[in-house]
């Protein structure tokens, strides 16, 4: 398979209705977690939905959490001051890796190892960047996640 042909992760997922499924799943699980409940407390109604369109985008699918939350400085903007703790960042990846597994994301190695990835890098940026002494860059692009190292492999 070369570059061209190569589908994004947002095609692999299922697009946006698998990533809106997930999130859905996830905060559910959140709701209910005594780690994580109280953070997400007074949570937007829309919250759910927003982070599904910004996975989207990171994945390869259209630019809608741009489009509708304003991207990357938004997105940062609601991590700023939070402190987050060890504790609740690897919460938040058990959580959803079993709102993946819930919703059936896909579960082939490369995939789920690309998934990953992201995860582990965003939630760990979050917890900098949530520090109470944090000075991140405000404005920057929303990253754009790949295949890494082992893309689908066909002959
Ligand atoms: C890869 C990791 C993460 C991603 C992709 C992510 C994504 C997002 C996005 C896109 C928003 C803004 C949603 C909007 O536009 O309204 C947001 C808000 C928020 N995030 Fe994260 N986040 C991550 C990790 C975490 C972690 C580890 C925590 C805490 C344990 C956390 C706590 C929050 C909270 C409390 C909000 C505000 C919710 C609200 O009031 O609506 N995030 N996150």
């Amino acid at each position: 398979m070369d570059d061209q042909s190569t589908p994004t992760l947002y095609t692999w997922a299922g697009g946006a209705p698998a990533l809106a499924r997930l999130t859905e799943a996830f905060y559910r699980r959140v709701a209910e977690d005594e780690v994580l409940a109280p953070v997400f407390a007074g949570m937007d109604p829309g919250h759910a939905h927003h982070v599904a369109l910004w996975l989207g985008e990171v994945f390869g699918g259209p630019a809608a959490y741009t489009e509708e939350r304003g991207g990357y400085e938004f997105m940062l903007s609601q991590h700023l001051g939070r402190a987050i703790t060890e504790e609740q960042r690897r919460r938040w990846l058990d959580l959803i890796m079993d709102a993946a597994d819930e919703v059936a994301l896909p579960d082939d190695p490369e995939f789920r190892a690309a998934f990953v990835s992201y995860l582990e890098w965003g939630t760990r940026l979050a917890v900098r960047n949530s520090a109470v002494d944090a000075t991140p860059f405000h404005e920057a692009p929303v990253p754009k996640w790949g295949w890494g190292e082992a893309p689908p492999y066909v002959q």
